[in-house]
């Protein structure tokens, strides 16, 4: 099928990739000029594993193209994907402008037969709002079917390849047809595809995220509770997962939720919530326990340094939000870099692939440092953000000769503490009983 992919960013770019790998023939659109030229050179400019060597198979294959022209990609597309993003007002409800500004773009190149896919996540009658805009600008009915999209950063290749399931909300046979032909090669281990309308396919993104985001949050509490009562959260987890109904996916505590999704679609469903007159009680729950729980390394070290931070030297290993990406979006680490700048400490920090986006926003502040250990160097403490699996293994004696002194605040509970006893450190974690 020919298929234009109005974003070239995390999903436009892997999706748009993944169904030019199942033989389609696909032209990824940016207004990034720059993304655009990298790209068509062979250089993807995000990372996310397995990605490159996609797009550059299938771009020599000649079914993968780039093009800031809008008009030369959606002219012959049958399907005119729409994964541009939605980030959050300063209220926490949805910014729809990237996608009425692509909806304008597109209008006037569709095929009559086009079917306009939503694949950004948006708001309970975005699909409405976009054939009511299309009528407008075309003077006739256009077929716009949402299908949100549920990869996640760091796996996106593998949860595009294999996902759980499709979701397509349509208003047409043809759009379902059409959406079920370009699925068919993903779901051939009989997993589903769920067609529903437009508004339960909205709701549905984000409720999955509502839900997985409460889960964190609910974890993180338990975990701050376990501090407190003495308990060990790994055992909790354990003795909890176990159950069939409960299982262990989603239940790790840490430094809280980030990223572009979790925190922006929780607002966002909140947001639609109060505007049909519902208080979303759990969902502002969730947020604030989140929102919380980015401070909970920095309390820590208070507790640890007696309040007295200026003039220390705080070391970071992983400031991307999560591992095997170098996505910085609403990441715990930049809270904490925040408040450790703010309190007059010199911060040295270590991420295998998102250094150079956390330079572009923190320049010279900050001390930039290309291995794991070379961060530790003179400094007072360290503080673990992101559970990179570089830093799962480390040399603990090297460790212990960079450091100034042996204080480890592991937010990702990455070591066992009976070792880091051993080993002779002061190690704080999440939800276990601190070793001093
Ligand atoms: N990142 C994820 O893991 C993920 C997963 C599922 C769903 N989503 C949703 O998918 C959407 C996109 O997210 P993302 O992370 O890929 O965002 P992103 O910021 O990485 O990419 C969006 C891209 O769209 C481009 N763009 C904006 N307006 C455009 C236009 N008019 N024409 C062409 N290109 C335009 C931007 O330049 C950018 O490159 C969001 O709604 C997000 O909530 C994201
Ligand atoms: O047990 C856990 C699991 C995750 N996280 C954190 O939660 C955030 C999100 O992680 P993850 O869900 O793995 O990454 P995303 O790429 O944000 O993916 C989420 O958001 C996407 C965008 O909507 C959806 O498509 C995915 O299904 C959904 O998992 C990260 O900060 C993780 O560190 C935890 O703290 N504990």
């Amino acid at each position: 099928m020919k298929i234009a992919m109005i974003g070239a960013g995390y999903v436009g770019l892997v999706s748009g990739t993944c169904l030019a790998d199942t033989g389609n023939e696909v032209t990824c659109v940016d207004i990034n000029q720059d993304r655009i030229e990298r790209l068509e050179q062979g250089q993807v400019p995000i990372y996310e594993p397995g990605l490159a060597e996609l797009v550059v198979r299938n771009a020599a294959l000649g079914r993968l193209h780039f093009t800031i022209d809008t008009a030369e990609a959606v002219r012959s597309a049958q399907l005119v994907f729409l994964a541009v993003g939605t980030p959050s007002n300063e209220d926490g409800s949805a910014d729809l402008s990237y996608l009425w500004q692509a909806v304008e773009k597109i209008a006037p190149h569709l095929r009559t037969d086009a079917v306009v896919v939503v694949k950004s996540t948006a708001p309970v009658g975005t699909n409405q709002e976009i054939s009511n805009r299309l009528r407008k600008l075309t003077g006739r009915e256009c077929d716009v079917a949402s299908n949100p999209e549920f990869l996640k950063e760091g796996a996106a290749i593998n949860d595009f390849q294999y996902p759980d399931r499709i979701v397509v909300g349509v208003r047409t046979p043809a759009a379902e047809d059409k959406l079920r032909e370009l699925y068919a090669p993903y779901l051939r281990t009989d997993k589903p595809f769920l067609t529903m309308t437009p508004e339960s396919a909205e709701l549905t993104k984000y409720v999955a995220n509502a839900l997985l985001s409460t889960k964190i949050s609910f974890i993180n509490e338990m975990a701050n509770l376990c501090e407190r009562l003495k308990g060990d959260i790994n055992d909790v987890r354990r003795g909890i997962g176990h159950d069939r109904r409960i299982g262990f996916q989603f239940l790790f505590p840490g430094v809280g939720y980030g990223g572009s999704c979790f925190p922006k679609d929780v607002r966002a469903l909140a947001d639609m919530a109060r505007k049909v007159g519902l208080e979303p009680r759990m969902l502002d729950a969730v947020d604030t326990v989140n929102n919380h729980q980015k401070f909970v390394l920095l309390a820590k070290l208070k507790q640890q340094f007696s309040d007295k931070l200026q003039g220390l030297t705080i070391a970071i290993w992983g400031l991307a939000f999560k591992p095997r990406t170098d996505d910085i979006r609403e990441a715990p680490a930049l809270v904490l870099i925040d408040q450790l700048l703010a309190a007059g400490c010199k911060v040295q920090v270590h991420d295998p692939e998102a250094l150079k986006n956390v330079q572009a926003l923190y320049g010279d502040k900050l001390l930039y440092a290309t291995s794991p250990l070379d961060a530790l160097e003179g400094a007072d403490a360290l503080c673990i953000n992101t559970e990179w699996g570089d830093f799962r293994n480390p040399d603990f004696d090297e460790m212990k000769r960079r450091l100034r002194l042996p204080i480890i605040f592991d937010g990702r509970n990455l070591y066992e503490p009976e070792t880091m006893r051993e080993y002779g450190f002061v190690y704080h974690s999440i939800g276990r009983v601190p070793v001093k």
